[in-house]
């Protein structure tokens, strides 16, 4: 969180080019609630806590969390983005600081929305924690659905396995067979109790100078997770009211919190629900990560890897080279995906 690392030439030179146009912009009226360039102190590397409307909670390098404006051509800004921010002595606004310029993101997670088609919640995650549980009832299809969305992002993705105080001897050879799968095609595989504290240690370990994301189905135990870890997480994330001349209106932006014991967490209900909405089936197949190597080797340009002559997937599939799960989960995805299609399709021609 606190390594300094050098602006790179292209962050200088957007600087620059940032700077250029604010003084083209100085006599063309500027926006009220800005700060005088003059009361503004030396530029430094912020991260963004939370973004708010045409404010961001920006945290320093000395762990100073101010909040600031945003220069008008800075075009989108969210939790996690590492800013060039400038602040400034003067608090009578209640503003402190200028976000200048924005540092390229290494990832970022987004949803579908209703204007925009795609929005930003949080950037520059390193892991995606994918939580499940065995009650009510463990299912390898969620969590393949959530590997998809995740290898879609390119974060990598972590299993983790709550509640396993609950886990009967009865479940348990099934489960630690599927575990065992996901751990052959190299995923990392945690098996944890939030009730007890077993493997909870474990986790804290891995959250350890990353930004991590907890996601799942609702009641697997992820609040429960992160409140074993961090206790007062409820209180922390919140809701940031703001004012926006508009009236008072609250909103559920992703934000950023430390971890007692390292790592970060970037955390709002949106990022929870990250969840896979849609994907061309070509896209679902290289999510698969154990069919990459037979991606592009099937007879037919358009193979479905079901029955179609010449398929190398189905090829693999049948000597044992794709587990029969992971090979199953993926049709059943690219079926379901099929199905939205064709209910946005319907609600689509329904609205003409
Ligand atoms: N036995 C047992 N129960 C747990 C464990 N972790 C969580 N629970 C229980 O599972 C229920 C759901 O836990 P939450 O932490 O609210 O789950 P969540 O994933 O945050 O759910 P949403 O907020 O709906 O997304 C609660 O009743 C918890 O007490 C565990 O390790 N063992
Ligand atoms: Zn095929």
């Amino acid at each position: 969180m606190s390594k300094k690392k050098p602006l790179s030439q292209g962050q200088r030179r957007r600087m620059r080019a940032n700077q250029e146009k604010r003084l083209q912009r100085k006599d063309s009226g500027s926006n009220a609630s800005e700060l005088q360039d003059s009361s503004l102190g030396p530029e430094q590397l912020g991260t963004v806590i939370s973004r708010f409307g045409q404010h961001a909670d920006i945290e320093t390098e000395s762990g100073q969390v101010v909040r600031c404006n945003m220069r008008r051509n800075i075009q989108s800004l969210v939790t996690g983005d590492k800013v060039v921010v400038r602040l400034s002595q003067d608090t009578e606004t209640g503003i402190a600081g200028v976000v200048e310029a924005v540092h390229p993101r290494h990832s970022s997670l987004s949803r579908p929305d209703m204007y925009d088609g795609i929005k930003i919640i949080a950037a520059n995650i390193d892991q995606i924690l994918i939580v499940s549980s065995v009650v009510p009832s463990f299912t390898t299809q969620i969590i393949d659905r959530y590997l998809v969305a995740a290898e879609d992002t390119g974060i990598s993705p972590i299993i983790i396995l709550n509640k396993i105080d609950l886990l009967t001897d009865e479940e348990r050879p099934e489960v630690e067979a599927a575990l065992e799968r996901y751990k052959n095609i190299g995923y990392p595989v945690y098996q944890v109790s939030s009730k007890s504290g077993l493997g909870v240690d474990g986790i804290k370990e891995l959250l350890n100078e990353k930004v991590s994301v907890f996601v799942g189905q609702s009641g697997v135990g992820k609040s429960s997770l992160i409140n074993a870890m961090m206790p007062d997480a409820e209180l922390q994330i919140g809701d940031v009211s703001e004012n926006s001349g508009l009236g008072q209106h609250t909103t559920t932006t992703a934000k950023l919190l430390h971890f007692a014991s390292g790592g970060d967490l970037v955390d709002s209900p949106g990022v929870r629900e990250f969840a896979l909405w849609h994907l061309p089936a070509e896209r679902v197949g290289w999510c698969f990560i154990e069919f990459r190597d037979y991606l592009g080797t099937c007879k037919f340009r358009d193979c479905k890897h079901k029955n179609d002559p010449g398929c190398a997937i189905t090829a693999a599939f049948n000597d044992g080279k794709i587990a029969e799960d992971r090979y199953n989960n993926y049709h059943k995805i690219i079926a379901s995906l099929d199905e939205q299609r064709h209910a946005r399709h319907f609600r689509a021609s329904s609205d003409d």
